[in-house]
């Protein structure tokens, strides 16, 4: 039966109809889609892709059946992880590129670059003390970026995202390749552990989850809008809602612990990375309705960044939703995270215009 089982999705995969479910209406990573003959020819890179979150990031990007092209650029180990990937039967021809002189190979022609290069925290650690290294990192990915695949959308993983994101936005200005449109902090990983934690505690199918997660990425700058989750959960009381917001806002520290010394959040990483991806190609291919949260541009609050949910389309995003009804706690929550955003954001600006 197991491989009957195996035969029939090899079958699918083949024709293409497998793809990934945008987490609006499914949580399941795999679904049957609209991929067809006509799908185009779509490349993606990933930057750091030898790293913890690039190798699973790259396995789930190969199973992409919106990808054409698949470019695992890192500063190390991508022949290894290229040819590994490479032998996943699925439609992505895949190249490995590896140091400086490759990076203009591996970017040229991108529609999506997906950048988790740079240092994981340790125990004791907070997502900014990742500044000092990462910030370079991203600054010269980014220019590298202006050069060679301006137009591409650039999903930003690396920490502290409050402060990479701006910097990015300072890198491609200074270009003049800035469009706000293709520049996200991928926040998707918050929305998983709220979705996740939700489930467990009003327990509901969780694939019928949806919470928007608002705000940053970093401890309380998490701002999950349970209020606004659905399906209802009647179950659920004040102290509920102040406990599934803590964990959601301390998810990754829990990995970070959990992991002892050996990193941070990797696979459920790779998930949330690749789910967003999937959503920015669909976005491109003109699939409708593509909504998710994500870390952008915003003049929904006095910050110029910000998170909330973003419809994706064929130039990247479309709209930027505002916040909706807040429930008094959640007034409270926002009102707490502002200092710390932007005093992030701001950092992040200082650093692209200082070095
Ligand atoms: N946005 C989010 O929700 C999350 C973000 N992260 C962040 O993602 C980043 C990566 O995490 P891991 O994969 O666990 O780290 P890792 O150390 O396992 O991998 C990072 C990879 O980046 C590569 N790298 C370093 N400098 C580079 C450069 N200039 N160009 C290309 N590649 C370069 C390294 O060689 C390594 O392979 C960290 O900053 C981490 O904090 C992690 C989890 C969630
Ligand atoms: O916590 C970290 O350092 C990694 C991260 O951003 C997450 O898991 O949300």
């Amino acid at each position: 039966m197991r491989t009957s089982m195996l035969r029939s999705m090899e079958a699918v995969l083949r024709r293409g109809e497998i793809s990934f479910s945008s987490s609006s209406s499914s949580s399941h990573l795999l679904r049957r889609s609209y991929a067809s003959e006509s799908t185009p020819e779509r490349k993606v890179a990933v930057l750091g892709a030898a790293g913890g979150i690039g190798q699973p990031l790259s396995l789930l990007m190969k199973l992409n059946p919106l990808v054409s092209n698949l470019a695992l650029y890192d500063i190390a180990g991508t022949p290894g992880v290229a040819a590994d990937v490479s032998h996943v039967n699925t439609r992505s021809e895949v190249a490995g590129y590896m140091g400086d002189e490759q990076l203009e190979q591996a970017l040229t022609g991108s529609d999506v670059v997906i950048i988790p290069a740079g240092v994981p925290r340790k125990p004791g650690m907070t997502r900014d003390d990742l500044f000092n290294i990462n910030a370079g990192i991203v600054k010269g990915l980014c220019t590298a970026i202006a050069k060679y695949c301006p137009n591409a959308l650039v999903n930003m993983i690396s920490n502290p995202v409050n402060s990479t994101v701006p910097i990015a936005a300072e890198v491609f200005k200074k270009a003049g390749t800035y469009d706000e449109t293709k520049l996200f902090g991928v926040t998707m990983l918050d929305v998983v552990r709220a979705k996740t934690f939700y489930a467990g505690k009003a327990n509901v199918n969780v694939a019928d989850v949806n919470v928007p997660v608002v705000g940053g990425h970093a401890g309380i700058t998490i701002l999950p809008l349970f209020s606004q989750a659905t399906p209802k959960a009647n179950n659920l009381s004040d102290e509920h809602i102040v406990a599934l917001t803590k964990r959601t806002q301390d998810g990754g520290t829990e990995v970070v612990e959990a992991k002892a010394g050996k990193g941070s959040a990797t696979l459920s990483m790779a998930y949330a990375g690749a789910l967003f991806a999937d959503a920015c190609l669909k976005g491109l291919n003109g699939v409708p309705d593509v909504v998710e949260c994500a870390f952008v541009q915003s003049s929904i609050t006095e910050l110029p960044f910000f998170a909330s949910k973003v419809k994706l389309g064929k130039n990247g995003v479309e709209k930027v939703f505002d916040l909706g009804p807040l429930s008094d706690y959640e007034k409270q929550g926002l009102e707490k995270l502002l200092p710390e955003l932007k005093s992030s954001i701001e950092k992040g600006i200082k650093f692209a215009n200082a070095n």
